[in-house]
């Protein structure tokens, strides 16, 4: 049976920063367009679109936003300028994200793909979350979710997922915030979404160290020794069917990754459990900055969104790439289908 086309929320992001450009050049590229809506302020787009048209630097295409459905959220753009993200670009920013979940959640939407913002901006504007998944997930009421890299190589066309186990939060919580119950959370939707979304019945997911040489057995750090060993071999026992390697010396976790990648070996795993955001978000970038796709996984919809953020130091110059963008939405094109299918089935 043919499942109907995915239908898709864009949110523009800071409109001070590139998610009006990077959304132009990467639409301009896609053909099915009926399905997506821009939830932002069409006034936004055209000044874009003109200042695109008007730039001798830029290289790729642009859509005219003419072209495009939007749900058009009407805000001050003389207090908009673009580079300078403020409390105005953030209350916009956040507007835009409420609306796509509200009528997410009532199902109009399959899918919010969003457009980056600046978490500082949504502070100034007196929004304290620490950043869009957050947000998501508390609208839409869950609170088991988790951040998950997908980046496909135009080397070797592998994919590499990277889920990461603590966030947005500052490098010296790491260690208190990492325990057995929150990586089993994580692990548990990390082996539900691949089967769900990508269809693989019996994963190999490689998880990483926190320390140097993965504790080397104590003398480097303890925290692999006390829990991080004993919660795998539970968690070996817990899931049969899934091949757990680690905890991997966090250095030398991201080699075979990388040789996967560049197509000279293929020892990837279908999976990366990162401790922390650099942990998972260095190697990421570095091998995939043009191409990577952040997702949030565990919401009641898809969500995904370009891995950089609002780019304030090249807004307005032309000089953004759209290949993210373009990669957020056709990632949630093709997610959706696999995802309702399953949620039929289950
Ligand atoms: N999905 C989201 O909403 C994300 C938001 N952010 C937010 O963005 C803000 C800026 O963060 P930064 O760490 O500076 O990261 P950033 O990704 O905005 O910029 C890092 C560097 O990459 C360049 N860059 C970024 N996107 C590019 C593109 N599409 N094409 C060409 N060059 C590009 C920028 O010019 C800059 O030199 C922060 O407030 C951060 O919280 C950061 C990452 C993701
Ligand atoms: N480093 C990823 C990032 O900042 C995206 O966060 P979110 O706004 O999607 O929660």
């Amino acid at each position: 049976m043919k499942l109907p086309a995915p239908r898709l929320a864009l949110t523009l992001g800071d409109p001070a920063g590139i998610g009006p450009e990077v959304i132009l050049k990467a639409l301009s590229k896609l053909t099915k367009l009926d399905e997506i809506t821009v939830v932002g302020s069409r006034q936004i787009l055209q000044q874009t679109y003109q200042q695109l048209r008007a730039s001798t630097i830029t290289m790729q295409k642009a859509i005219d936003p003419e072209q495009l459905q939007m749900i058009d959220i009407d805000i001050d753009v003389d207090k908009i300028t673009p580079g300078m993200g403020n409390a105005a670009s953030g209350a916009a920013s956040f507007a835009y994200l409420e609306t796509a979940i509200a009528h997410t959640l009532a199902g109009e939407f399959d899918a919010i793909v969003t457009g980056p913002i600046a978490k500082h901006c949504w502070k100034a504007a007196g929004h304290h979350y620490p950043g869009q998944t957050e947000l998501l997930a508390e609208r839409a009421g869950v609170n088991r979710f988790g951040m998950l890299f997908v980046a496909k190589s135009p080397h070797s066309g592998w994919t590499m997922r990277t889920l990461l186990a603590t966030t947005h939060i500052p490098l010296r919580q790491v260690p208190d915030t990492l325990n057995p119950d929150l990586l089993s959370r994580k692990l548990d939707l990390f082996v539900e979404c691949l089967e769900q979304n990508f269809g693989i019945q019996t994963p190999k997911i490689a998880i990483s160290g926190l320390n140097p040489h993965s504790g080397e057995n104590g003398q480097l750090g303890t925290e692999e020794k006390d829990w991080l060993i004993p919660w795998l071999e539970e968690m070996r026992d817990r899931y049969p069917h899934v091949q757990l390697d680690g905890p991997i010396p966090p250095d030398t976790l991201w080699v075979k990754p990388a040789q996967t990648w560049f197509g000279t070996g293929n020892y990837g795993h279908d999976g990366y459990l990162a401790l922390y955001h650099d942990q998972g978000l260095i190697p990421v970038k570095l091998m995939a900055f043009d191409r990577a796709v952040n997702t949030t996984i565990g919401l009641p919809f898809i969500r995904t969104s370009p891995d950089h953020g609002t780019g304030f130091d090249i807004a307005g110059k032309g000089l953004a790439n759209g290949a993210s963008m373009k990669a957020a939405l056709e990632l949630a094109m093709d997610i959706v289908p696999h995802n309702s299918a399953a949620q039929k089935k289950g």
